[in-house]
């Protein structure tokens, strides 16, 4: 008898490996060249739609009937003058969707040469991803590059995506292509597809020729302990963070970098806390920037939870609802992080 959700597994693998094959090749023909102005956004946009279009149009063919909670629409390139854009979409698209058969591709899911798709068929596929989530039935959730500002500048980001049923995350792939295989090798071959399936652990897998080893938080002394955080100032209260180090007596600076490589990095033991308060009570996080990553901090023996320490929900709908903070960090630290998270919150509280 094979695993629960093995074939899902298996696609989502397949997807998030093409995409990635195709935010590296955007990324290494419009960025690095810089033949763009600085500031210009827009291979981001076109890796951002082509990723989606990819992995939606993977995944309709794979699982017809599932919806597909993404984080882009086609509306806007839908619009008159979008036509350079809807060109280098298509090309891109079908140049990562025509690609030959690799480890674990299977022809029946519509990819390898001679499969290329027309753009209406492209713009359907990334508007598949328009489902507004719940708590009854199973979806996906997809982001095509999480961490868009760290695509940009060459740093982390991350190919996220992750079945959820009934409100239930049961598997959950990230894909980073500029992250170090192995981290004490940080020169080293970069690339890596980590994947958790609920209740069978985690496991990390090299892009290049799909090497795997499993992949669990290592206990870790205190003082080797350290904060992974967001680059971003406006994404999560820095400040914050440098008071709950304190409290806990951590001494390493935190690791900061963009998108969900964060939990990667802590599923393997590089850092040892995930901590994210908002800047802003208003913003809702999005489901699509965590449901990976908290199924691989769970499989790999960590706890995560909000700063009250109750569960994230994904059944909600596209967001977390009114969630505050995500506090992740393994299974015999959590309770102690969360305390001082706790601690830190109320000195701000009496202010
Ligand atoms: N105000 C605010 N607060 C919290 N989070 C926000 C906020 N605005 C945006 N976002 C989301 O942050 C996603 C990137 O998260 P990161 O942790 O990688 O942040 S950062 O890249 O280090 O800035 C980023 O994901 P992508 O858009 O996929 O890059 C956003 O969904
Ligand atoms: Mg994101
Ligand atoms: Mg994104
Ligand atoms: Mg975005």
């Amino acid at each position: 008898m094979s695993l629960q959700y093995s074939t899902e597994k298996q696609v989502a693998i397949a997807a998030v490996r093409r995409a990635c094959a195709l935010t590296s090749s955007v990324f290494n023909k419009l960025v690095k060249t810089e033949t763009l102005t600085k500031g210009d956004k827009s291979p981001v946009t076109i890796a951002d739609y082509s990723a989606q279009a990819v992995v939606n149009t993977i995944l309709s063919k794979a699982f017809p009937s599932d919806p597909i909670v993404g984080e882009e629409d086609a509306a806007d390139l839908r619009q008159d003058g979008a036509e350079t854009l809807r060109n280098r979409i298509v090309e891109l698209s079908n140049e990562a969707l025509t690609a030959d058969l690799g480890v674990g591709d299977l022809a029946e899911w519509g990819l390898g040469p001679g499969k290329e798709r027309t753009l209406e068929q492209l713009l359907d596929a990334i508007d598949r991803g328009n489902d507004q989530g719940g708590p009854i039935g199973r979806r996906w959730s997809l982001d095509p590059i999480d961490g868009t500002k760290g695509f940009l500048r060459g740093g982390q980001y991350a190919v996220c995506l992750a079945l959820i049923v009934d409100g239930d995350v049961k598997l959950g792939v990230i894909g980073c292509p500029n992250l170090p295989v192995n981290s004490i090798e940080p020169e080293g071959l970069k690339g890596c597809i980590f994947s958790a399936v609920k209740g069978q652990g985690a496991e990390q897998i090299t892009i290049s020729d799909a090497k795997r080893s499993p992949v669990f938080i290592p206990p870790l002394e205190p003082r080797m302990l350290n904060l992974l955080e967001s680059m971003e100032a406006a994404h999560a209260d820095l400040s914050f963070n440098q008071q709950v180090s304190e409290l806990l007596g951590i001494t390493r600076p935190p690791t900061r970098m963009d998108s969900q490589a964060k939990y990667a990095c802590l599923a393997r033991g590089d850092g040892g806390v995930y901590l994210r308060m908002p800047i802003n009570p208003e913003y809702q996080e999005k489901i699509w920037d965590h449901a990976s990553g908290a199924l691989l901090i769970q499989e790999a023996g960590g706890v995560i939870t909000n700063s009250l320490g109750k569960p994230l929900d994904f059944g909600i709908g596209r967001t977390l609802g009114k969630n505050y903070g995500i506090v992740a960090a393994r299974k015999d630290v959590h309770a102690q992080v969360l305390e001082a998270v706790q601690k830190a919150r109320s000195a701000q509280a009496a202010l």
